[in-house]
């Protein structure tokens, strides 16, 4: 379903200032050609600079220049782009500009969580694609994807296994290491969490340079797990993070162009 070599159509959402900084998509939807940024969208995004994103926990910055991001394109991708459900979540989502860091575009999914439909709609189209799948293993990276994973584990069926940071899980662990813009980071699983054979969907909130995701599918895949999908609401398709998954299907709800 996903087409992001041709985003023709997107859903344009109007977005509007409701604090200094903080930018709120609205619930106004309007389906339209994509046009690339104009003055027009930077104005009404309010937006200077260019977006950068910041690279996890050891808080690089992945900032390669690019075009400015306007916050009033949020299109839908992946799923049907006609279904309500999509804009209705594509526009709960805030996006807050020079957040951790100056120049840092945050997309913000806590206000996602704060409308119970939305929230719901969000598992509801990832338990729509994945029950007939016979998935084994919800894998959910630290820490966003700690909060979509377990609903939608336990609406399928499959056992919930949780991706941590380094020192976090107890048990004996395996690690891979993942790449940053500026230095590295850890992603670690408890050993004997997942059996060789089973069928893993990874979920996480978002996938911007792919470095995340590409290192979950690696613990699996090291004890033998079928990593079927990778699973995000958010892609930030500028940032190439589908490069990165080598032949993975990514299945994302809202694509921030
Ligand atoms: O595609 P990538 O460039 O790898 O970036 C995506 C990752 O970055 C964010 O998490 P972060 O590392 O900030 O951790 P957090 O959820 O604990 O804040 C996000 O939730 C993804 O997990
Ligand atoms: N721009 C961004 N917003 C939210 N989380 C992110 N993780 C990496 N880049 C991000």
């Amino acid at each position: 379903m996903y087409t992001l070599s041709s985003p023709t159509t997107l859903k344009i959402l109007e977005a509007k200032i409701v604090s200094q900084g903080h930018l709120y998509c609205s619930n106004s939807v309007k389906s339209v050609q994509f046009l690339p940024n104009t003055d027009a969208t930077a104005a009404r995004s309010g937006r200077r600079e260019n977006l950068l994103i910041y690279g996890g926990s050891s808080g690089g910055v992945a900032a390669p220049e690019r075009k400015p991001m306007s916050v009033a394109h949020m299109a839908s991708s992946n799923v049907d782009e006609t279904d309500d459900r999509v804009s209705r979540i594509s526009s709960t989502i805030r996006v807050i500009p020079d957040f951790p860091k100056p120049g840092i575009l945050f997309q913000d999914i806590t206000t996602l969580l704060l409308d119970p439909k939305a929230f719901k709609d969000t598992i509801d189209l990832f338990v729509e694609r994945y029950r007939d799948k016979n998935i084994n293993v919800v894998a959910g990276i630290e820490a966003r994807g700690f909060i979509f994973g377990p609903p939608i584990a336990l609406a399928i069926g499959a056992k919930f296994v949780p991706m941590r940071k380094p020192k976090k899980l107890p048990g004996e662990v395996i690690s891979e290491e993942y790449s940053l813009e500026y230095g590295t980071d850890t992603m670690e699983m408890h050993v004997g969490a997942v059996q060789p054979g089973e069928r893993a969907v990874v979920v996480d909130d978002l996938i911007a340079t792919g470095g995340t995701l590409n290192a979950a599918i690696r613990l699996l895949e090291r004890v033998g797990v079928q990593v079927v999908e990778c699973a995000c609401v958010i892609e930030l398709p500028e940032l190439k993070g589908r490069d990165r998954l080598g032949n993975k299907p990514l299945f994302v709800l809202v694509s921030s162009t």
